[in-house]
């Protein structure tokens, strides 16, 4: 699992230590951190680090400090190292100590329009402008030359311009929500203190920060709860619902899905595929007779029936995917919602939510959805809101809801009702295609009928947060399925649900064996 803490967590858990008159040492683990990424940088990139350029922006804070020592070591390691000092004040040993080591100053004020091509042409890029101290974006000479950076340095770079290195995280990105103050400067690779900070890890901000190394400098026994977390390939093991000898179809599971309708048969199909190859005890189907006809073509497996919600005993409901302008359907989404039982509610059913939801109905908007979910709140936003800060607004729809909420996206989040956020990374871009939701539903949908709450206790999630960790896990393999059907090119939400039983196996195979590693 890994953990991420806003960005006054992670100064909260400086302060006895800063107290303590450890503030140097932490800055020095900090900047040997950055200094040993980098080096890895070069060294994958040219073999050597001797002869390289490296040019370093650093601002007036401690974050600045860091980048400015991590230059200096890297000079004394033969480095061609330039500091670019974006405000008129500095951090005085860290200057001293890159101006000893054979390094070259410039003030970016003073510097001419030529110095953004300059610092283009480096082999690194070193951000430290910006770090937790940040209030807003970049002002000044450091937004200007940032925005001038970012118009010669194409990304993605193919390999070609500089490695663009984030001390701590990309200037602009707020630590706390992932909101992008332009201009930010898009790094390949964050280096961050401490911890993560949660910004890094939803989206805008992930968006800028590439890969995240966090290096530790000695707050694991002073850090709280992490403010989000993320699953990884190594926690599904634990979470899975694997059958055990006892165990018969009833036991393991029924998932009903009252989705589809006249207009939209494909849904449904994504969808109850989906659920059967994620594997559950039975998957029940209710809604228009041809779809049911078509379905058991494709899924013979899928029991169908008509009648009501309470007249097909299920362990948990999917509810909406591609059930619109369907009186029946809307009042099995209806009573599915009142039933008690874990709902998984998707696209129409999303209009048909009652004032009293609780953990256990798990809605799984997009941006565009999750607007409408405001906005039944009373909560006006547009969705250009919603994608600048989608953590937050995750946040605030469970809050306001009472229900888990899954937000889609690049990186999907999870928000309980609880406050708890999880952020799941898995997927690509080539997923960006229609039904790859319903796909989502439905393996989301299987797990809500399987997943056990002993097994959730186990590995530490309160019961509170159980449906959101469902839902992350939900988001973990259908991002390694889709990934996997991709393959780096054209996918389809049919072959995402296909790719899903593999995927499983793997994740649930010895730990070097498994995707996403
Ligand atoms: N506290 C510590 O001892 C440690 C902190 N670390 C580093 O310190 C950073 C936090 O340091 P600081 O608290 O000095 O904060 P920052 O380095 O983020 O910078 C704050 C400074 O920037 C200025 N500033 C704030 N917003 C600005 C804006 N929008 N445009 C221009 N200037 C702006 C402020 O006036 C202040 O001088 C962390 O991100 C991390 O890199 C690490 O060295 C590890 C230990
Ligand atoms: N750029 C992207 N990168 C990664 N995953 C994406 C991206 N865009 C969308 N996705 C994923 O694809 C799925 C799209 O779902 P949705 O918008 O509901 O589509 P549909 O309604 O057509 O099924 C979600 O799981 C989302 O997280
Ligand atoms: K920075």
């Amino acid at each position: 699992m890994i953990k991420a803490w806003t960005g006054n967590q992670i100064r909260s858990a400086e302060a006895p230590l800063l107290a303590n008159g450890q503030g140097p040492e932490l800055m020095q683990r900090a900047a040997h951190g950055l200094a040993n990424a980098i080096v890895r940088g070069l060294l994958r990139r040219r073999g050597q680090v001797y002869g390289s350029t490296v040019a370093v922006l650093a601002g007036s804070g401690n974050n600045g400090g860091d980048a400015l020592y991590a230059g200096a070591f890297l000079a004394r390691r033969g480095a061609q190292a330039t500091a670019v000092l974006t405000s008129a004040r500095w951090h005085t040993e860290a200057l001293a100590a890159f101006r000893r080591a054979g390094g070259t100053v410039v003030q970016a004020g003073q510097a001419g329009p030529a110095l953004a091509g300059e610092l283009a042409a480096a082999d690194v890029l070193v951000d430290g402008i910006l770090g937790t101290g940040a209030s807003g974006g970049l002002r000044g000479a450091a937004a200007g030359l940032v925005a001038a950076l970012q118009e010669r340095i194409s990304r993605p770079t193919n390999g070609t311009g500089p490695l663009v290195v984030a001390c701590d995280l990309p200037s602009g990105v707020d630590a706390d929500t992932g909101q992008l103050h332009q201009p930010v400067l898009r790094a390949d690779l964050t280096v961050t203190f401490g911890g993560a900070k949660l910004g890094l890890l939803t989206d805008p901000g992930a968006g800028a920060a590439g890969r995240v190394w966090t290096v530790d400098i000695g707050l694991g026994p002073h850090l709280p709860e992490p403010a989000l977390r993320r699953l990884d390939p190594g926690d599904v093991p634990a979470l899975w619902p694997v059958p055990g000898r006892s165990d018969h179809k009833y036991t393991r599971g029924v998932l009903g899905i009252a989705a589809g309708s006249a207009s939209y048969h494909g849904a449904a199909l994504l969808a109850a595929r989906a659920a059967v190859a994620t594997g559950v005890g039975m998957v029940r189907y209710l809604g228009p007779g041809e779809i049911c006809g078509q379905l058991n073509l494709l899924a013979p497996e899928v029991v169908c029936g008509s009648g009501t919600i309470a007249e097909n005993r299920s362990q948990a409901w999917l509810v909406g995917p591609g059930a619109v302008a369907d009186p029946e359907q809307a009042q099995r989404a209806r009573e599915a919602l009142a039933s008690g039982l874990p709902v998984v509610a998707d696209a129409g059913a999303l209009d048909l939510l009652p004032a009293e939801l609780g953990p256990h109905v798990i809605l799984t908007p997009h941006a565009g959805e999750l607007v409408r979910v405001l906005a039944g709140q009373g909560v006006s936003v547009d969705r250009e809101q919603v994608e600048a800060s989608p953590a937050e607004f995750a946040r605030l729809a469970a809050g306001l809801t009472g229900a888990t909420v899954l937000l889609k996206g690049a990186a999907t989040v999870v928000a309980s009702p609880a406050g708890t956020l999880f952020s799941q990374d898995n997927a690509t871009a080539w997923m960006a295609t229609a039904g790859s939701g319903d796909t989502l539903a439905g393996i989301l949908g299987a797990l809500a009928a399987t997943v056990r709450p002993q097994d959730l206790d186990r590995a530490g999630i309160a019961a509170p947060d159980h449906f959101a960790a469902v839902a992350a896990l939900a988001a973990l393999v259908h991002g390694l399925a889709g990934t996997a059907a991709a393959a780096g090119g054209p996918t389809s939400a049919a072959a995402i649900g296909h790719a899903v039983p593999a995927v499983v196996r793997a994740l649930l195979r010895e730990p070097e064996q498994r995707p996403g590693r």
